[in-house]
């Protein structure tokens, strides 16, 4: 076993007694690592939210949609929502049903839009046109709306998804119109859904929202589901004494709430939650090894192959993950130092951490970016053409698992046409 210079956050024993090292050094680097566990729990802990009988947890798979954890995930109980066709079809790959899978879907095409009608799915859409839209396309069908609750919440102004300065959701002051296009079209209105914004770390703006939610409700009875949308956060400054959200206050507040909604609404209606970073962020870290430090001006930086084509968020967002150190020699740390964590792609805006105080690090050292399961490979990308990252999976056996492989060359070719010059 590899000695780990620096321990954050693996009190809940990450790699299970496995040597990150050595994972590295097995399945190359980057490298995103799951815990089956860690994701297992996360599932049931949302699950028993509230002692509500009809509550149903749909994992939003913008977070994380490898299919493996998909399969894991199903099997906690939990269904899903989709954004897009593509997420659509990994779900279904990884076994949920029609009727498992809500397309929550924001200015999508006529062809997208019968994609998903055709796949059988509930489709929510969130602006008067495109309930125009589903309604020439699917005539007599049943259709949900995405409701703009007028609270909006998250961690960056680009992730706060319902108040005044937002694209998304209808304007409760149109419930008209969206009577008159259910009318025209013969539509049956199955449900309402909302999405207040991405990661809040108190009940508060959630809780805020639900009274314009259910005053929307009570203009259209007999809905079948009440989608309360998603944004759970988790903290992810940990080493900085941050807590978690309070699951156990969040639940009692909501629980009460809805068991009082359904006693006016009719307690047929089923309640909703579409989270998806609560779900999988904190069971992975991402590996990456150092290849260079140098001082520029004074200043420190440590060199490495995790550039923000395989992490965006500290670039999108100026996030903040917490970074271990693994180390394979013995080497010790003997001094603190502040230094800029950077990757390997050709912009000065490619930096994973900066200013850390961190111990002395290494070349070849390798580096653990944690909680890195949520918006980490679905928004990795292939800029500067280079390979998106493998990903395995550490099973409650404690077998290590191959989920994805990493991009080969050939893959960046796959779709290119060559000119006959
Ligand atoms: C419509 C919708 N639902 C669910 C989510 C999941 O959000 P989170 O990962 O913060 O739970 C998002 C992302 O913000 C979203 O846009
Ligand atoms: N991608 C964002 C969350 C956006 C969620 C999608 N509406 C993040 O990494 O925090």
């Amino acid at each position: 076993m590899h000695k780990i210079y620096t321990k954050v956050t693996d009190q809940t024993g990450f790699f299970e007694g496995l040597d990150p090292v050595e994972l590295a050094r097995n399945y190359g680097t980057p490298l995103y690592i799951y815990n089956e566990r860690i994701l297992r729990s996360r599932c049931r802990s949302l699950k028993n939210l509230v002692t509500y009988p009809r509550f149903v947890v749909d994992y939003s798979a913008k977070a994380n949609s490898n299919p493996a954890l998909l399969q894991i995930i199903r099997s906690e109980g939990l269904e899903a929502d989709a954004m897009s066709p593509g997420e659509i079809y990994m779900e279904k790959l990884a076994g949920f049903t029609s009727d498992e899978i809500f397309y929550i879907c924001n200015n999508v095409s006529e062809e997208e839009m019968r994609y998903a009608i055709d796949e059988g799915v509930t489709v929510s859409v969130d602006s008067l046109s495109q309930l125009e839209q589903f309604g020439r396309l699917c005539p007599g069908g049943r259709v949900a709306v995405r409701f703009n609750p007028g609270v909006g919440a998250g961690h960056h102004s680009k992730v706060v998804t319902a108040g005044k300065k937002t694209k998304f959701g209808v304007d409760p002051s149109c419930v008209p119109q969206v009577k008159q296009l259910l009318d025209q079209y013969h539509l049956t209105l199955t449900g309402i859904n909302q999405h207040i914004g991405s990661l809040f770390m108190t009940d508060q703006a959630f809780l805020d929202s639900l009274p314009s939610l259910f005053s929307i409700a009570r203009q259209f009875p007999g809905l079948s589901f009440i989608d309360l949308g998603g944004g759970f956060g988790i903290p992810y400054k940990k080493g900085q004494g941050e807590q978690p959200l309070d699951l156990s206050s969040l639940g009692l507040r909501l629980d009460q709430a809805l068991y009082d909604f359904a006693k006016e609404y009719g307690s047929q209606v089923t309640f909703r939650i579409e989270p998806g970073r609560y779900i999988s962020a904190e069971c992975s870290v991402l590996l990456g090894q150092v290849h260079a430090v140098k001082y520029n001006h004074s200043h420190k930086y440590v060199g490495c192959d995790i550039g923000f084509n395989v992490l965006a968020r500290p670039v999108l967002y100026d996030s903040y993950h917490e970074v271990e150190i693994y180390r394979e020699s013995n080497v010790p740390s003997t001094r603190q130092e502040e230094v800029t964590i950077v990757g390997n792609i050709c912009e000065s805006g490619d930096i994973l951490a900066a200013g850390r105080t961190l111990p002395e690090i290494f070349r070849h050292d390798i580096l653990g970016i944690q909680d890195a399961g949520a918006y980490g490979y679905t928004m990795s990308s292939n800029y500067n053409n280079r390979l998106r990252p493998a990903e395995i999976l550490i099973r409650e056996s404690g077998q290590v698992q191959l989920i994805r492989e990493r991009d080969t060359l050939e893959d960046l070719s796959r779709h290119v046409l060559l000119l006959d010059l």
